[in-house]
């Protein structure tokens, strides 16, 4: 009987998943395209997105305890910021080159799983950009990713 590990802890743990946006949003700040987008970002958030993926990927509720966020506080973070396709694509390349630079876990069943959550994650925060209104009520659960349909090296 296996014991399949969650992404949070495949990926490395807690330090893994800050070290990432640290790298991320060191690239953000240099970026002609994302820059203006995250000009009013506050010292914390690099380390509220860490904690929000971590807690997603089966990791310590740091972001719903720690930071007092929720999945609808995420979500008023983008309502109303009008992002665009070229942003949501400039930010997907970033955070890959970043995951690399990382040293992230690349065996094709982590970043099959960490591609596809970014995809939805970004796609819904283009969709929930171009609201006024927040979709998500403080009562709905944080989204829970996991490995999908792929044959997961935990399973050698
Ligand atoms: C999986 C996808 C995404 C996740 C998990 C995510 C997560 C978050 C979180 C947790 C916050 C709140 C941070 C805080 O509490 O301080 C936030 C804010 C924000 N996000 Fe995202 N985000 C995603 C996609 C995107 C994309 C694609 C863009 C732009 C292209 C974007 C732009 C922003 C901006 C502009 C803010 C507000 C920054 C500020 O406080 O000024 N996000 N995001």
């Amino acid at each position: 009987m296996h014991t399949i590990p969650t992404l949070y802890e495949w990926a490395g743990g807690q330090s893994v998943f800050e070290r990432l946006t640290t790298i991320f949003y060191e690239k953000v700040g240099k970026d002609e395209i994302l820059m203006p987008v995250f000009k009013n970002m506050s010292a914390a958030h690099s380390q509220h997105v860490a904690h929000f993926i971590a807690e997603v990927f089966g990791g310590p509720k740091l972001y719903t305890t720690q930071d007092q966020g929720s999945h609808a506080h995420m979500v008023a973070h983008h309502v109303g910021k009008s992002l665009t396709e070229v942003q949501r694509k400039q930010w997907i390349k970033l955070l890959l080159e970043s995951a690399d630079e990382t040293g992230l876990a690349d065996d094709p069943e982590f970043r099959s799983a960490l591609v596809g959550y970014l995809e939805w994650g970004s796609r819904l925060a283009v969709i929930n950009s171009n609201t006024t209104e927040n979709p998500v009520s403080e009562q709905e659960p944080m989204p829970v990713w996991g490995w999908g349909e792929t044959g997961g090296p935990y399973q050698k």
